[in-house]
């Protein structure tokens, strides 16, 4: 899932903050115990996601694919006082390892877990709440995603979405459908004049987009 070279990335992990001890837990036990653990976002992706939040002290924010809590917990790191996040996760699998892993990170009380398919969900949220989405769950629908939410975020609010850089075959002559599908999200939205936009070589590629 990396596209740095490994001792690069080894020195941006040394000097970045400290991995949480309840998030190290949660890095660890997913890799123990969940099938496809990597699709953790990690130590250093997870302190990016905390630093952008932490920059924008949202109030409201909404997360698409919750997996075992990881990032749900970096992103409610910047939440103000009275804050909350919302994260949708269609597997009901999950639900009693994320509420476990809320609770064990003190998060609890700030982050509510919404257990079903995240489209129609995202439509019950109303216009304008939204200060942060963290789009990262099936890939296929992120433009359905990023179209749906778009109108939920308040101006100057943020919409990270995860992977768009898919192993570096975007930028690469790879021809698979998946890649073809990425490299339409990141055009579509390269010439959208209603977001300022981004992408940031973290992990697997992290678009930044900024709602004007
Ligand atoms: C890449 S993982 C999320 C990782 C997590 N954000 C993190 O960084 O720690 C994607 C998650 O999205 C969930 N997902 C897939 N399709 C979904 C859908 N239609 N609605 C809600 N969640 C979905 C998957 O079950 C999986 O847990």
């Amino acid at each position: 899932m990396e596209i740095l070279d490994p001792s690069l990335q080894a020195y941006l992990d040394a000097h970045c903050e400290p991995e949480p001890e309840a998030l190290k837990k949660i890095n660890r036990e997913t890799y123990l115990k969940v099938l496809k653990p990597n699709m953790l976002s990690g130590h250093y992706q997870g302190r990016v996601l905390s630093m952008l939040s932490k920059m924008i002290s949202p109030e409201r924010i909404l997360e698409i694919g919750a997996f075992t809590g990881y990032s749900a917990i970096c992103l409610a790191e910047g939440l103000i006082e009275g804050g909350m996040l919302d994260t949708l996760e269609v597997n009901a699998e999950m639900e009693e390892l994320l509420l476990n892993n809320f609770k064990s990170a003190g998060m609890d009380e700030k982050i509510r877990l919404h257990i079903g398919d995240a489209l129609p969900k995202i439509l019950e949220f109303q216009n304008n709440l939204f200060n942060l989405v963290f789009i990262d769950a099936d890939k296929k629908s992120n433009l359905a995603y990023f179209e749906s939410v778009i109108d939920k975020v308040k101006p100057a609010g943020l919409i990270i979405i995860d992977n768009v850089l898919w192993k570096g075959k975007v930028y690469g002559d790879a021809k698979d459908a998946d890649t073809q599908m990425f490299r339409k999200l990141n055009d579509q939205i390269a010439v959208d004049n209603r977001v300022e936009k981004l992408i940031l070589p973290v992990r697997d590629g992290i678009l930044i987009i900024r709602k004007k």
